[in-house]
């Protein structure tokens, strides 16, 4: 896997919105790196600054929001184009092609007034990947790809006649069409009950598999990036606090924030409470001084308020972003399982 070729590289992604309480940076100095065929999982709370990430990257933000840094993608062709720097028309022509997306919800990205196969057409037709007459053929293709049966009929169905799973697969689908380089999946799962997930999830890897694209895959649930994963970039107010692969993210987290998320997973067999983790993730206005966890911390310490912490390189290439790293102990390892 580490020898694989990098087909995302992001450096010093750092977004921010105006708001009537001041600055706020969602997103602070973020940078990793994603390699053909691998799976990167971008965790942590609610508010923490993951869907901005992805809409970031995909440059789907509101006017107003300030993007700064660098996205470096490699495209099928090999060139290399900074995701944050392109005009948007060249954008728009990586958007869904080399860059695939699926979201949580997929009613509302369907057209509910067009047909599953023609949206599926479509996705190649818009990119000029094919003609009319073999985008239709390709279509009923991905839809047995993606595990739906009688995909004749099913093509002709309008997404309401579908149920979530199902709609959820034609957005793999469609995102899947133009074999794009990286696909984003922000919370693509959240929405289906566990069974349906687990199914989709398999199906996710399996077609990475089968395709080699490298994915993003945006969860606040622990149990799907052990299912999932290859790496995971655990983030707290905006910012990058631990990077590892999953194992030894499973077996041995080194910052407190990521202890408390994996000993709030329900252990089956354990018995005994979950510990969560005490207050919430706050809106981060500025720059403050010190640690942004500190708040919630049972390490916390004068330095801690005082001093930023570094994000700084563990053994195994473990990065952390804390004073006391490692120093409460992987007090709560987490079981590991992976659905493939
Ligand atoms: N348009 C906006 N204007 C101001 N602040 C915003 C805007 N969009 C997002 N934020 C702030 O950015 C931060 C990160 O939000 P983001 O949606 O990325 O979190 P998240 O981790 O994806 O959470 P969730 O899982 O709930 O989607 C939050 O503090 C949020 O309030």
């Amino acid at each position: 896997m580490h020898s694989a070729q990098v087909i995302l590289e992001v450096k010093g992604l750092t977004t921010s919105f105006q708001t009537p309480g001041g600055s706020v940076k969602a997103v602070k100095d973020l940078g990793f790196t994603l390699r053909r065929g691998e799976t990167l999982a971008i965790v942590g709370e609610s508010g923490c600054g993951k869907s901005v990430t992805s809409f970031s990257l995909m440059r789907l933000l509101a006017a107003q929001a300030r993007i700064e840094g660098e996205a470096w993608l490699t495209t099928r062709e090999g060139a290399r184009l900074d995701l944050l720097a392109l005009p948007e028309r060249e954008m728009a022509q990586v958007r869904g092609n080399q860059l695939g997306m699926i979201f949580q919800e997929p009613m509302t990205s369907l057209n509910p007034l067009q047909q599953v196969g023609d949206q599926i057409a479509e996705a190649m037709l818009v990119h000029g990947i094919c003609g009319k007459a073999q985008a239709q053929a390709r279509a009923l293709d991905l839809l047995r790809l993606v595990g739906i049966s009688a995909p004749e009929v099913r093509a002709r169905q309008y997404p309401h006649q579908m149920s979530g799973g199902m709609r959820q697969r034609v957005m793999i689908a469609i995102a899947l069409s133009c074999k794009p380089q990286v696909l984003i999946a922000d919370e693509p799962t959240t929405a289906l009950d566990v069974t349906i997930q687990a199914q989709i999830l398999r199906l996710m890897r399996k077609l990475q598999g089968e395709v080699g694209m490298g994915m993003l895959f945006i969860t606040h649930d622990m149990g799907v990036v052990a299912q999932i994963a290859d790496r995971v970039a655990v983030m707290y107010g905006g910012q990058l606090v631990e990077l590892a692969d999953t194992r030894t993210l499973f077996r041995r987290p080194l910052h407190p924030y990521t202890q408390g998320l994996l000993a709030s997973v329900p252990r089956p067999g354990q018995g005994g409470r979950l510990v969560g983790i005490p207050g919430q993730v706050e809106t981060v206005y500025g720059e403050p001084v010190g640690c942004r966890f500190v708040n919630r911390c049972a390490l916390a310490a004068d330095v801690c308020r005082a001093e930023r912490p570094v994000l700084a390189v563990h053994p195994e290439q473990q990065l952390v972003r804390c004073h006391f790293a490692g120093q409460a102990g992987a007090a709560h390892p987490a079981p590991m399982t992976r659905a493939t």
